[in-house]
């Protein structure tokens, strides 16, 4: 037998494996790198996550992907040469953490790599019958195999595409498997640059449970406060947003999109929510003489409405009440005092961070790809049904060290 497919097996059956899940999502603030201990599959799951740590992204690193990211006319030349580079560069970041964690490739099992999203453009993005949905993450595994020494399993998302989902979101999987409870009715909100939640009743059916995103989470915050202080990255705590007012006649126009009205489970990303979507807005609106301040407060607003109004309409689609769900929040949103407040009003419900089921929600969705992998390795035995946004599948894609 190939020793590689001899590892795979041998690990597949451990006790507990080792594997560290990365996610570098649209905020493209760093790469969040989780070493978990996981053991068991499927409802049986469970994971100790022993080190965390997000590796911040250099100025150059952020410029560079910022040239093709959600981008329709790039140099093609680029986008081929970043695939490499940030494999490369991925591989480069998880040797470093592990001399630091005084850990060696060896007591690794497998690296769960996400990839960075360069492009994500379902159907109702594209509008182009004969395509399919589509999505591209780069940043090759095997540049990570090999530079490791660690099996990698990458490219998560095209198998979701191959049976004819959106390829995200993905987090249903494992916020079902780590967090579903009997008698619980929970809310797995996680506020990254895009907002996503999965429904988890307490029934723990898992033909019931779904995932979708609600639209923007910190992404146009986040574009609006760097045009307006090239310097800063975000808005950090709100400061700006929170001295701003909400302009309704904006607010209403951000609302309108048809994005809004389609059912779930549905996905988005900055391709829609991007810089032309809000000027085109305000031109709409007629708020051209709209001040900075005025418009953070109001595109925070435009993510905790939407977020909420999601919310509410999963809830009583099933015949519930909000406030019979507690709402676990993760991602950096969480951290943005404006939009915790704002989604408090909204949502007359119990509020907390996943961090207190165990996992901190800043590390929440590195932790997810981990458990994916472990899936893959081990698991396959979950059923979902056969719906569209959470079918029962395994994913990822193998890359062997040699
Ligand atoms: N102290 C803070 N105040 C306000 N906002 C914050 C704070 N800390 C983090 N954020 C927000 O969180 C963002 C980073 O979030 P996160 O790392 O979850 O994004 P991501 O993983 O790239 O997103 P996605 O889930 O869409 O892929 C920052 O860009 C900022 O908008
Ligand atoms: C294509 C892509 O990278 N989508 C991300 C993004 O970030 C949040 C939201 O948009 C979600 O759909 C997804 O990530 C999470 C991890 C998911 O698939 O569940």
């Amino acid at each position: 037998m190939n020793k590689n497919i001899e590892s795979l097996y041998n690990i597949a059956r451990k006790p507990v494996r080792k594997i560290i899940g990365l996610m570098s999502g649209t905020s493209l603030d760093g790469l969040d790198i989780a070493l978990c201990e996981i053991s068991g599959s499927g409802e049986n799951t469970s994971v100790i996550v022993t080190n965390f740590e997000t590796s911040e992204y250099s100025n150059e690193i952020k410029k560079e992907i910022r040239t093709v990211f959600a981008e329709r006319n790039i140099d093609f030349q680029h986008l081929v040469l970043l695939n490499e580079w940030i494999g490369l560069l991925h591989a480069k970041i998880i040797n470093k953490v592990l001399l630091k964690w005084n850990l060696k490739p060896s007591e690794i099992d497998i690296i769960a790599s996400h990839g960075q999203t360069v492009m994500h453009i379902p159907k109702i993005l594209h509008r182009i019958d004969k395509f399919p949905n589509a999505t591209l993450q780069i940043g090759d595994g095997d540049h990570i195999a090999v530079k490791t020494g660690i099996i990698t399993i990458s490219d998560f998302r095209q198998k979701h595409l191959a049976v004819g989902g959106e390829g995200a979101p993905l987090a249903a999987y494992g916020d079902y498997f780590l967090f579903g409870k009997k008698d619980k009715n929970r809310i797995m909100l996680n506020l990254g640059g895009i907002a996503n939640f999965t429904y988890l009743p307490s029934t723990m059916n898992s033909e019931e449970v779904f995932v979708t995103d609600t639209g923007t989470g910190n992404t146009l915050i986040d574009a609006f406060t760097r045009l307006h202080f090239p310097q800063m990255a975000y808005d950090k705590d709100a400061k700006i947003a929170k001295k701003g007012q909400v302009n309704q006649p904006l607010l209403s126009q951000l609302k309108s999109d048809s994005f809004f009205k389609t059912s779930f489970p549905k996905t988005t990303s900055p391709e829609l929510f991007n810089i032309g979507y809000v000027q085109k807005s305000i031109l709409e609106s007629n708020t051209n003489a709209i001040s900075v301040p005025n418009l953070l407060a109001t595109l925070t607003r435009f993510s905790a409405e939407t977020i909420a109004e999601a919310i509410e309409h999963a809830v009583k689609t099933a015949g519930l009440n909000i406030n019979q769900f507690t709402i676990y929040v993760s991602g950096g949103g969480m951290h943005n005092p404006l939009l915790i407040k704002y989604l408090n009003e909204l949502l007359s419900c119990e509020f907390k961070r996943t961090d207190e089921l165990g996992i901190s929600g800043d590390a929440k969705e590195a932790v997810l790809f981990a458990i994916l992998a472990n899936e893959t390795l081990s698991g396959g035995e979950a059923k979902f049904g056969k719906r569209k946004g959470i079918p029962s599948i395994l994913m990822g894609k193998i890359s062997f060290p040699n």
